[in-house]
């Protein structure tokens, strides 16, 4: 039998802007899931809350400003990825300093939550969409 398949804890961010769009990110060539739109956040690394994650995080690939009180948990996804099991907690993040940028070549866009079907998202983040419709 093969080696059972770790479980990969993931924190992402929903940031959402005055005009209530959130903010997703395309994941660049090379990537595993190249192409697909995902929320910024990353793999929690070993000591760190999921909350320092997303500070983090926030930081290195937009430049983003926030705190552990900004953040509100929405909800989480969970997904059997070939090689990992994904569990992937959401945050959302309404109050952040700094106009998001890209630092690490990503393309960003500002989208309506009920417009975020538009674009193709990894498998794990489809079930999220609808909170953040009833949210927003
Ligand atoms: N940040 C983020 N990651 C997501 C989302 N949905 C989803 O399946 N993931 C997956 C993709 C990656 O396998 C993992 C996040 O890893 P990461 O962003 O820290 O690392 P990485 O791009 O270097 O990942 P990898 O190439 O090693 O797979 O979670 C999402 O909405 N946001």
């Amino acid at each position: 039998m093969s080696d059972p398949k770790p479980l990969l804890l993931v924190a992402a961010c929903a940031l959402v802007d005055s005009d209530n769009r959130v903010l997703i990110a395309q994941r660049p060539e090379g990537k595993s899931l190249a192409g697909l739109w995902e929320f910024p956040g990353g793999k929690v690394e070993p000591g760190e809350t999921p909350e320092e994650t997303v500070i983090r995080e926030l930081y290195e690939e937009l430049g983003v400003v926030t705190k552990v009180a900004c953040l509100a948990p929405l909800t989480f996804a969970s997904h059997a990825y070939e090689r990992f099991n994904l569990l992937m907690p959401l945050f959302v993040c309404r109050r952040f300093e700094n106009t998001p940028q890209s630092r690490e070549g990503q393309a960003l866009k500002w989208v309506r939550a009920n417009r975020l079907r538009d674009w193709p998202m990894p498998p794990a983040d489809e079930p999220l969409i609808p909170f953040l419709e009833d949210l927003l």
